[in-house]
């Protein structure tokens, strides 16, 4: 299919990658079958060599040139006139790949609450199915942020020399205590609502809504709502910061799946690049190609020390900081920074 993007006006094909082969997951559990729903911008080159994949956060989509819009495009720092760009909706996600909204293998029913436990390492598998069914030999950059990054670190191991660069944004190797209460709490507030249990496609859909503002929380930092959510000292009530978080879970009630969001917050709980591989600096020195670490001097969610850790580990590793008051979000929003640091990642690469 091939569509114009409404937003960046960029052209891009979007299809649909059925396996029909089953997919064996970490949890010893399978999907019979499943798709892949991804997004494509600009051409292979003949030699294979201009393969940038990028695989998106928690609540992204395959659309990256309209969420990324500031690294993807027209003269931006990735370019389909040069590029092949590519972007898979996560599986488990809810926006046309396999998800327990998706009806079970030879039935009307939907799986629901029966969707499989997925790893970060079930999900880079199936996107190496992705890859082999297209047919990409190599992948010039894999570049991933926050769940992506995880995603991403997962795959990078495994690919081994189909790899050239990996970079990875406000990520870690192996998720935090801290990290998983934050997703705890969230799928506490969806768990609390009444029609969670309930085997209807908005089961949870208001407790999404305090799952989201409470995930506000970890993804700015408190300078970001000093300078954006500060009230006059007349204020009593109805403050700036309460309508904010109150809009931010109306606002991904209305594009997001409860049980997707919960599926993939333990998803993110789970991940660990080194679980049965000798721990994740052992796994980390690994990774067959470069690395590029990018920490955020304000996150509060991922902390820079996580991003450090894997650059310090690769064999060939390299660090920078975004310095940034947005917090764990500045990876989709201090583009100039970002472009900055690939730009001289590549460079060092040809010196
Ligand atoms: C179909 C799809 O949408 S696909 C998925 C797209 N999203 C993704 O891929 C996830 C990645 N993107 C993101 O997480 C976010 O878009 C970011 C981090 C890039 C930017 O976050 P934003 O929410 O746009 O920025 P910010 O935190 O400043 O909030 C701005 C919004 O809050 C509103 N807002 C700001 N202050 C207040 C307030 N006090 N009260 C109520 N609303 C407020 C603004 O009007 C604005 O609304 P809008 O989004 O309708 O324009
Ligand atoms: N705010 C982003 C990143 C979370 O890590 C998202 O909703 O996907």
């Amino acid at each position: 299919m091939n569509l114009q993007s409404q937003v960046a006006l960029i052209p891009m094909k979007q299809e649909i990658f059925h396996s029909a082969e089953e997919l064996e997951l970490e949890s010893g559990e399978r999907l019979e079958e499943f798709d892949i729903q991804y997004t494509t911008y600009g051409e292979i080159a003949p030699d294979g060599g201009n393969v940038i994949w990028i695989v998106h956060a928690l609540t992204g989509d395959s659309n990256a040139a309209e969420w990324w819009s500031g690294l993807i495009g027209e003269d931006k720092f990735y370019d389909p006139a040069k590029d092949f760009i590519i972007c898979a909706n996560l599986l488990g996600s809810c926006y046309g790949s396999t998800n327990p909204l998706s009806k079970k293998p030879g039935s009307d029913k939907s799986f629901f609450y029966e969707f499989p436990e997925l790893t970060t390492r079930d999900l880079a598998s199936s996107l190496e199915r992705l890859r082999l069914h297209l047919g990409i030999r190599k992948i010039h950059t894999l570049i991933g942020g926050s769940l992506g990054g995880q995603v991403a670190l997962e795959w990078a191991w495994e690919l081994g020399d189909s790899l050239k660069n990996l970079i990875v944004l406000a990520s870690t190797a192996k998720t935090s205590p801290w990290t998983i209460g934050f997703n705890e709490t969230q799928r506490m507030s969806i768990e609390s609502d009444v029609t969670w249990g309930e085997e209807i496609p908005n089961a949870g859909q208001v407790g999404l809504k305090t799952a989201r503002a409470i995930a506000m929380l970890s993804y700015r930092h408190p300078k970001d709502f000093q300078r954006k959510q500060s009230d006059t000292e007349e204020k009593l009530d109805r403050f700036k910061a309460s309508s904010y978080l109150r809009y931010q879970g109306e606002k991904l009630a209305k594009r997001f799946n409860a049980l997707s969001y919960w599926l993939l917050s333990k998803t993110m709980d789970s991940h660990d690049l080194g679980r049965k591989r000798g721990g994740s600096a052992k796994a980390l020195s690994e990774i067959k190609a470069r690395v590029l670490a990018v920490g955020v001097n304000s996150d509060l969610l991922f902390l820079p020390e996580e991003s450090q850790f894997i650059s310090s580990h690769a064999k060939r590793g390299t660090y920078k900081e975004i310095l940034s008051d947005a917090g764990h979000d500045a990876f989709l929003i201090e583009f100039e920074q970002l472009s900055s640091y690939i730009g001289s990642f590549y460079l060092e690469q040809k010196s």
